[in-house]
């Protein structure tokens, strides 16, 4: 299969991007508030107007899509509009992820704190969301190791309820390979190191995949 991965080269100015940034970040928080507020039923009302005033001046001026893959000033390959790393995208914790080669080929690291707006189980993070995270970073490791792919099965055992408020950390690293199939570990555990999910993902490397540099530095 082929894969349309555009590595363009400055796609946009980076002084756009951190407002860009610094925009999605507000988003966020307000995220957060709506769903912790207990404002009066007119009030709702009138932020809801107001946030609607806001909406249509943005979808003025919109983009055909999210922000691509492109190569940031730095040489660090950037998803401004990814899911989970990306800093141009509300929905993205946002993940910053580490090269923790202690962990093993490909192994990577990231602090992550869940919010309620995560909520699955009452006070509780949901369990697709935690799938999410690990998808990501199961995926950042595979290419980390030069492995880079989609996933093909994503397998995960939910050890114990994951809180959110609470500063845990997300590890994987490659278990092992066979040819274009890369298997990758991984967990979120607490602070103590109880884990609270394991997973394990199966990554394939399309034959047709776009040249990647060995151990390429990715950020959102
Ligand atoms: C850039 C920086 C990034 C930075 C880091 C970015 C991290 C991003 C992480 C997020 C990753 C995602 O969410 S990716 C999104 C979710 N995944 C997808 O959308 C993938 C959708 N599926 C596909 O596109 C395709 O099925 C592929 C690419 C996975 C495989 O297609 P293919 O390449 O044609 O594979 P094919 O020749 O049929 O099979 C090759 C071998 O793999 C096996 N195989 C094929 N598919 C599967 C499968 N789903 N589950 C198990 N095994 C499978 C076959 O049996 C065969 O084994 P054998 O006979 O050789 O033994």
């Amino acid at each position: 299969m082929t894969f349309d991965l555009a590595f363009t080269e400055d796609a946009d100015a980076e002084s756009r991007l951190e407002a860009l940034a610094a925009l999605t970040r507000q988003t966020r928080e307000l995220m957060d508030a709506v769903a912790l507020t207990a404002a009066p039923e007119g009030e709702l009302a009138e932020i809801a107007g107001e946030l609607a005033v806001l909406t249509e001046r943005l979808r003025a001026v919109s983009r055909q899509s999210t922000h691509p893959f492109h190569i940031g000033s730095d040489g660090t390959l950037r998803h401004v509009g990814n899911a989970v790393i990306g800093s141009g995208n509300p929905f993205a914790l946002p993940l910053v992820i580490e090269p923790d080669p202690s962990t093993g080929e490909g192994g990577v690291r990231a602090d992550v704190t869940f919010r309620p707006i995560h909520e699955g189980p009452p006070g509780s993070v949901h369990g697709g969301v935690s799938a999410l995270i690990m998808d990501h970073l199961l995926g950042h490791a595979a290419a980390l190791a030069g492995r880079g792919g989609f996933t093909g099965t994503l397998t995960l055992r939910y050890v114990r309820r994951v809180p959110y408020g609470e500063p845990l950390a997300a590890t994987a690293a490659v278990a092992r390979t066979e040819g274009r199939k890369t298997w990758v570990e991984g967990r979120i555990a607490d602070q103590a190191g109880t884990v609270l999910v394991e997973a394990t993902g199966l990554f394939i490397t399309p034959t047709q995949w776009p040249p990647m540099r060995d151990a390429p530095s990715v950020a959102g």
